[in-house]
């Protein structure tokens, strides 16, 4: 079914790096947040400042991630320790929640003032599902995900989004754990063997192989084709344009 096997009858999709171009947005935001943190503890300390690594920390640590487990995630591979602080920490708090209050800011700036792209392989995948009548829904961590969605014009072409705000009510488990794309499946009333999951971010793709789904197709942006398919992708494309030039081959 347009270019995957005849068993998928259900298509889950993460947001950020497969349907809109938001994910080096993200980490932008992220590496923003960080080396103004890195900076200020180098000082405190007397250290060396070892700046976030916009591609190698975002892929292992934050990509994908809910926000707060990707701000403990990079601390923890620094070895750093913070309070975990609340959700009222003005942004920049020296805590978990402070610093991710930080990034979000940034990042809600950043969309505001660039707008959000969506990529036209994937609408013009998503669309051609909507003709053939088959389900769709957006899997993703962000809690920002429904403005995102808005933002890019793509809202009405989902069945069902299960985002950041849905997994913090219903007490789901962010990726790389599949709870999320499992609830998604559910949702649209299919077994996972028969459910697809689209996703570019390490932390999707293995939470596609651990939830027992169908077909995992890893979407490569960035050059991490080798990884993606290391963390479980079926299939790596660069682009879900990709899949319809397979179909009518
Ligand atoms: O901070 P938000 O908008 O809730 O998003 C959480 C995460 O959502 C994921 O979709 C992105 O890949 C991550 O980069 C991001 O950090």
């Amino acid at each position: 079914m347009l270019g995957l096997p005849d068993h998928i009858h259900a298509f889950l999709f993460d947001l950020d790096g497969v349907l809109t171009q938001t994910a080096k947005v993200h980490a932008a935001a992220w590496k923003d947040m960080f080396d103004t943190f890195l900076r200020a503890e180098a000082e405190r300390t007397d250290e060396d400042f070892v700046p976030f690594d916009p591609v190698a920390d975002y892929d292992t640590y934050v990509d994908g991630r809910p926000r707060l487990d990707g701000t403990r995630a990079f601390l923890a591979s620094r070895g750093i320790d913070l309070p975990e602080g609340s959700p009222a920490d003005p942004p920049g708090t020296r805590s978990v929640q402070g610093l991710s209050s930080a990034k979000n800011a940034t990042v809600l700036r950043m969309i505001k003032e660039q707008g959000v792209q969506p990529y036209a392989g994937s609408v013009e995948y998503v669309h051609r599902l909507r003709v053939l009548g088959l389900p769709r829904a957006v899997v993703s961590s962000s809690a920002n995900a429904r403005d995102v969605l808005r933002a890019a014009g793509i809202e009405g072409l989902f069945d069902v989004v299960v985002d950041g705000v849905v997994a913090k009510r219903d007490n789901l488990v962010g990726k790389p754990a599949p709870d999320t794309f499992l609830a998604a499946a559910r949702a649209l009333k299919t077994p996972p063997e028969h459910a697809a999951v689209f996703e570019d971010a390490l932390a999707g793709v293995a939470a596609g192989r651990q939830g027992g789904f169908g077909f995992v197709v890893g979407v490569d942006r960035t050059g991490q084709a080798e990884a993606l398919r290391e963390h479980g992708a079926d299939l790596v494309v660069p682009d879900l344009a990709d899949l319809i030039d397979r179909e009518s081959a």
